[in-house]
């Protein structure tokens, strides 16, 4: 058994007392990170020790905790090479890329300080008698789950929040990034947070279920597959107490139409579907083309820009669009994606193929006009359908035709459209002429349907991280002017 400390408890890094479990780098399956999986009864010390320094944290004036986030924000800024190297070699992802998501990490706590101020924080109105005031109280110890994708700059969007709001965190990363969630951990340490109010468990599923189980918790945030947050929810079921926030996956449309500027279609469309090598929530998964000689143009050059899309290593000098997926079963779950459309009667224009013992695949586009039967999935990954169209309305409601709610688009030359468009398609983020990946973390950021719970993210993590309490107040008791009628108080 090792003995790497990957848990951090109470301020200490301890070792798993579970089975181990390893970290590889996708691009070569090399293992770059391994240790032992936290026990139930670790969870179960993690959970108290969150909760012992709870009222120490809360306590805090919103400056105090302010200032040890803000400390967390110039040593990540000291440190944002090395986590976006470890990014990079955990996920896949190229530099260009880990290296933005290191400084959205950075960009957050700003953006989460004017958040906490302007979604909550503390107002007070004068009253005839008195004052009226509304101030907003964390929950308590709240655990975080993190998705692979973004492995710090998602989880992060939950825990600066969390933090800055007054709750402790425990936070279990996925178990393909455990890597990165450590050297993020050690950043907070560095900024001097108190120990025990943020704990990192770490291990597979079963660490994440002692976590999501323990009773004593007061609410769960969760970045990651619907499949994962539907569970959640039903294991939630029968608690309205605890605050549940889900965070999930998407089948994203994108339209275009009447749009003359053909190459920046094909880049907004590149952008939207194969960015991340297509594992981003927001991805596009189906793109809806006319059927006329405007759509061949379109999907004539879309193929080609496709096919020169440059798939490489993260650290390679000439830097790749797309790196790897995050694991080698991912890849092989995206081929298998393309052979289920094509025996549906998806007609392969880009295979997606995949490179052997490794997580790289390349783009791939597959029309699917006439799949009568189109399967509601997500496939995660670079594979992009293509749907050909006579009528704008119909478009939408195909497009509408999924559980799921993320993100949508239309990239097109008229403005009447797009207001048409934003009236009926479904989605909590709707983009015009503008790729649907890349939201903004000072807007809200989820889905409806199964994408979501109606918890947004990013701009309005703030109001799931505390809840509003309503006073009204007066510094004596005082007896008023006027009694109310049959009342006797002599
Ligand atoms: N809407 C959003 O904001 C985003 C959603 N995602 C979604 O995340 C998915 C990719 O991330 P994954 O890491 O594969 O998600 P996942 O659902 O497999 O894992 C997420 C976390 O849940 C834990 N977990 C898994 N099963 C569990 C169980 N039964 N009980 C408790 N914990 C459990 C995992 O260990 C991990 O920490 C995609 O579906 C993507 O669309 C990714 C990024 C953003
Ligand atoms: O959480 C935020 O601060 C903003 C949301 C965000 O960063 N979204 C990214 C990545 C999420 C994903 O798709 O996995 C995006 O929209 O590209």
């Amino acid at each position: 058994m090792t003995t790497h400390p990957a848990q951090l408890i109470n301020g200490e890094w301890a070792a798993g007392l579970g089975s181990e479990f390893k970290s590889v780098n996708p691009a070569n399956n090399e293992v770059i990170w391994r240790a032992n999986s936290a026990t139930a009864e670790q969870v179960d010390a993690a959970v108290k020790s969150a909760r012992n320094a709870f009222y120490t944290w809360s306590d805090l004036d919103f400056s105090a905790r302010l200032e040890i986030v803000k400390r967390f924000a110039d040593v990540l800024k000291e440190n944002a090479e090395e986590l976006a190297i470890a990014i990079a070699k955990e996920t896949g992802k190229p530099l260009w890329e880990t290296r933005t998501e290191a400084g959205a990490m950075v960009g957050k706590i700003a953006i989460s300080e004017k958040a906490y101020h302007e979604r909550t924080g503390t107002v007070e109105n004068p009253m005839p008698v008195g004052r009226a005031v509304i101030r907003h109280k964390a929950h308590g110890v709240v655990a975080v789950f993190g998705p692979y994708n973004f492995p710090g700059h998602l989880p992060n969007g939950h825990i600066v929040p969390a933090l800055l709001a007054g709750n402790t965190v425990i936070f279990k990363p996925s178990e393909l990034t455990p890597y990165v969630a450590e050297l993020t951990l050690k950043l907070w340490q560095q900024a001097g947070l108190p120990a025990g109010v943020i704990n990192l468990v770490q291990g597979e599923v079963e660490t994440g279920k002692a976590l999501a189980s323990h009773k004593g918790i007061d609410g769960l945030f969760f970045t990651g597959s619907s499949r994962t947050g539907h569970l959640l929810h039903e294991q939630y079921a029968g608690q309205p107490g605890k605050i549940l926030a889900l965070e999930m996956g998407g089948n994203n449309p994108l339209i275009v139409k009447d749009a003359s500027d053909t190459k920046a279609v094909v880049h907004d469309i590149i952008q939207s579907a194969f960015i991340s090598s297509g594992q981003r929530c927001t991805c596009a998964r189906k793109l809806f083309l006319p059927a006329d000689a405007q759509g061949d143009a379109i999907l004539e050059h879309l193929i080609r820009a496709t096919k020169a899309i440059k798939v490489g290593n993260f650290d390679d000098a000439d830097q790749p669009f797309m790196g790897s997926m995050i694991s080698e079963a991912a890849a092989k779950g995206m081929v298998a994606a393309q052979t289920q459309l094509q025996s549906l009667g998806g007609e392969s224009l880009v295979e997606l193929t995949h490179k052997a013992d490794s997580g790289f695949v390349t783009p791939g586009i597959i029309e699917c006009t006439n799949i009568t039967d189109f399967p509601d999935e997500e496939h995660f990954g670079p594979l992009l359908k293509v749907f050909r169209y006579t009528d704008f309305d119909a478009a939408i409601e195909k497009a509408n035709d999924t559980s799921f709610g993320l993100s949508a688009g239309l990239l097109g030359d008229n403005e009447a459209d797009y207001d048409h468009f934003l009236r009926r398609i479904r989605a909590g983020i709707v983009n015009w002429n503008r790729p649907i990946t890349g939201a903004s973390s000072a807007a809200p950021f989820g889905g409806i349907g199964a994408s979501g719970n109606h918890r947004a993210s990013a701009y309005y993590a703030a109001d799931y991280c505390a809840y509003p309490v309503a006073s009204v107040e007066l510094e004596k008791v005082t007896l008023p002017g006027t009694l109310s009628p049959g009342l006797n108080i002599d």
